[in-house]
């Protein structure tokens, strides 16, 4: 697993606590009533079904299923192939590693929210190839397929993988379909969300860890898909955040079951009436753990937002649309591991009518005071991220630097725990080139994706304002609206400025690279 370095230290709040509620489960569902027809027909047993998954969804957004009908060989097996696998050499696993190309395979240095994970994994698509946006630009439509690649050993590895992955495709669409039903819409109104699925399949290794009081097998998070399908071994670590009161509480194993979650695009589908809920996984020092989730994910084109049948006016849509592919690409460009910014969120795409809410019964100048104070945070905080995007990019880019000439000069940095810094670079310098390309773009998109949640940020708040004194105000002319409006377009300005500062200066510091690369790349005299 390499040298223990800092990178796997949480923050003092996110260490596991030594003891954690065990006394809750999250709820038990007996699945055995789809097993008998094909079809969700309204017999009584479905409805109370879709009762419990309806409550589990809204109390949890975690439930555990039995009688789902997955052959517990295929379980088996590919619970055996993944152990073989993970325990060869770890020269063996790197031959099927993933890498800026291709985001399946191997790979141990998986991070969340930018700290390292203590556990290895290997990704896979069920739709072999998987269509996705070649990049996360806006206006790039070009695409690009996603391949599996296999490793030699074991060597039923493949043919484990893929039967495993058709039982579980065919539960999801299951549960998709009573989580449908579960809403009022009929079962199968989200399936042909899924028609050209981007879903893919993960197998988690949890090797021992020493400073399991320290680190965690997964930080904590929440699943941006639609569902996930989760199958754990007996040794137990998955942690979920009760919704109740935020306590961590334990997942029990239970044999032969999968652990469901709702994900984030169901909660926006839901228009909130599920929620995505924060999970985690504690590392160990005295068992290994296997776990292997199913990321249930629609098609790259679906613009995920909520459904028409569940919004109106009482209970508008609280999400702008958002385009899936684009969500998934820009998740994935966090190439810099150790990123000082929050990734792409759904709540970036919520709409304003939340602040709406907040001015609902205020007198006109407490909605000046509220109002004021949530424009002028959003603003320092939007400059405050983006100078620390900025001071970010400089030091990638000097590390970029530092690692190519290390590289050429066949010398190891004195800071080699730094992540860049031990990179392989390819031997043509045009392939170099493109690595640095790549890098800038992930750096300008985080920049982009930035600013612009904070200028829409303050606008809506501004927008959110000017409904809400129109409301109550006859006489609104006494409430300063102009000056509210101005200072938010000023601060709008301010951070469009904050935005072209740091792409100048990710553009500066670009400027010197291809030397670098020329000049390492020449023969000495
Ligand atoms: O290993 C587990 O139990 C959960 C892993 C997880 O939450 C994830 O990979 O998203
Ligand atoms: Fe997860």
């Amino acid at each position: 697993m390499g040298n223990i370095d800092e990178s796997f230290f949480q923050e003092t709040e996110h260490r596991p606590k030594q003891s954690t509620i065990e006394a809750e489960n999250i709820p038990l569902i007996d699945l055995s009533p789809i097993l008998t027809s094909d079809s969700l027909n309204s017999s009584s047993e479905i409805t109370n079904l879709v009762a419990q998954i309806g409550d589990a969804c809204q109390k949890w957004g975690f439930f555990q299923v039995i009688n789902h009908g997955v052959p517990s060989t295929c379980r088996e097996k590919i619970e055996r192939a993944s152990k073989e696998f993970f325990l060869l050499p770890t020269e063996e696993k790197r031959k099927v590693s993933r890498d800026e190309d291709n985001p399946l395979g191997f790979y141990d240095t998986e991070h969340t929210k930018n700290v390292r994970d203590w556990k290895e994994v290997f990704d896979f698509v069920v739709e072999n190839p998987t269509l996705l946006p070649a990049s996360h630009e806006p206006h790039d439509m070009e695409l690009m397929e996603l391949k599996n690649q296999w490793p030699n050993f074991p060597n039923n590895f493949r043919e484990a993988c893929e039967e495993y992955a058709q039982g579980i495709e065919k539960l999801s669409y299951k549960l998709v379909e009573l989580i449908a039903l579960s809403l009022g819409l009929s079962s199968k109104r989200l399936n042909s969300y899924f028609k050209d699925q981007t879903s893919f399949m993960r197998l988690n290794y949890y090797p021992l860890c020493p400073i399991h009081d320290l680190a965690l097998g997964v930080g904590r998070h929440k699943d941006s898909g639609a569902l996930t399908v989760l199958a754990q071994d007996d040794v137990g670590g998955l942690e979920v955040k009760r919704k109740a009161d935020g306590e961590w509480i334990q997942v029990k194993p239970i044999p032969d079951a999968y652990i469901i979650n709702v994900g984030d695009i169901i909660q926006v589908w839901s228009n909130d009436r599920y929620e995505s809920v924060e999970h985690r996984v504690i590392a160990s020092s005295m068992k290994e753990r296997f776990s292997v989730p199913f990321f249930f994910n629609p098609s790259h084109y679906v613009m995920v937002e909520p459904l028409e049948e569940l919004t109106n006016e009482e209970s508008p849509a609280k999400y702008r649309a958002y385009n899936w592919g684009k969500f998934l690409t820009t998740r994935n460009l966090s190439n810099f591991k150790k990123l000082n910014v929050e990734n792409v969120q759904i709540y970036h795409f919520r709409n304003g009518d939340l602040f709406t809410n907040v001015l609902v019964g205020l007198a006109p100048n407490d909605m000046v005071q509220r109002t004021t104070r949530r424009r002028d945070t959003l603003h320092s905080e939007g400059v405050h991220r983006l100078s620390e995007l900025c001071c970010f990019a400089a030091t990638q880019l000097v590390m970029l630097g530092k690692s190519i000439i290390s590289t050429a000069n066949k010398v190891a940095d004195q800071d080699a725990n730094v992540e860049i810094l031990k990179m392989e670079w390819p031997e043509d310098s045009i392939e170099r080139a493109k690595v640095i390309r790549s890098k800038a773009c992930s750096m300008t998109g985080c920049v982009e994706a930035v600013s612009s949640s904070f200028i829409t940020g303050i606008s809506e708040v501004a927008e959110a304002y000017l409904a809400a004194v129109k409301s109550v105000a006859a006489d609104s002319h006494e409430v300063p609206q102009k000056s509210i409006q101005d200072k938010a377009n000023a601060y709008a300005e301010n951070l469009r400025a904050a935005h072209s500062t740091a792409m100048g200066k990710i553009q500066d510091g670009l400027q010197y690279l291809p030397y670098v690369v020329i000049s390492t790349s020449m023969p000495a005299a």
